[in-house]
């Protein structure tokens, strides 16, 4: 589903760039990890490089999906188009803002992923995720008269409506009350559960990670770089 080996990447240039390095990470269908770490030891980074948004500098493996396509192929060949193609159709990104388009009712915010890929309006995927999400009442509504926790709801809906394989969720409860970043948790693990996705969720909540009991990787400061490694 998700099987990298050898990864580092690099944010910024020269003497000022932070390194990041995963030696392994493996990922069946509806299993999840948190990625934890302080403040800048480059969580983001790792997943916006797990997500083809930043090439990596050195990569020995990267399969990706129940086809296991060859990542690392496509990075090495430098194929843009069947990067980008990868990346709409087999990623799915939750964003700490939730990143709403305003100017859309919530129903064709979460139609928006489909649509530009062409699919059909109809997909159990997303009828499931309304249900377990509780939005029925909502999909008329405009994001600006939504409260936070139900924009973020929202954009877990819009995240997996297209069916990715894998779920890439940035600090998806940061800007949630304790009680609604648990109920959010609580609905992204069984999004996960049902639709047999795998997910990486950056987390800083460790109480929210315990209580879950999600497998860690967690943040070890190296030499000039952070290495993210299994933690129990
Ligand atoms: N565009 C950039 N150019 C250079 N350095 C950057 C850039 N963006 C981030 N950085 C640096 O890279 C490091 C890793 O940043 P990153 O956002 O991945 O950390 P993070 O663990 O996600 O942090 P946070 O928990 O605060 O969101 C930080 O030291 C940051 O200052």
């Amino acid at each position: 589903m998700l099987d990298i080996k050898g990864l580092l990447v690099a944010r910024g240039e020269g003497a000022q760039a932070h390194r990041v390095r995963l030696n392994e990470l493996h990922l069946e269908q509806g299993e999840i990890r948190a990625i934890t770490g302080e403040s800048g030891c480059g969580k983001s980074t790792l997943l916006e490089a797990i997500g083809l948004l930043l090439a990596p500098q050195q990569l020995n493996h990267y399969r990706l999906g129940r086809e296991a396509v060859d990542v690392r192929q496509l990075l090495a060949e430098n194929q843009q188009p069947a990067l980008a193609a990868l990346r709409s159709r087999q990623l799915g990104f939750v964003l700490q803002n939730g990143g709403l388009l305003p100017f859309l009712k919530v129903r064709d915010n979460i139609q928006l992923p489909r649509r530009l890929l062409g699919l059909s309006s109809r997909s159990r995927a997303v009828e499931k995720a309304v249900e377990v999400l509780r939005l029925e009442p909502l999909l008329d509504k405009y994001p600006q008269s939504l409260s936070i926790g139900e924009r973020q709801r929202v954009a877990c809906v819009r995240a997996i409506a297209h069916e990715p394989q894998l779920l890439l969720a940035d600090e998806p409860t940061a800007a949630l009350d304790p009680h609604n970043a648990q109920r959010l948790f609580e609905l992204l693990l069984s999004l996960v559960n049902e639709l047999g996705l795998s997910a990486l969720v950056v987390s800083h909540d460790w109480a929210l990670i315990d209580q879950f009991g999600l497998p860690r990787l967690g943040a070890v400061n190296g030499e000039g770089e952070t290495r993210f490694e299994p933690l129990v």
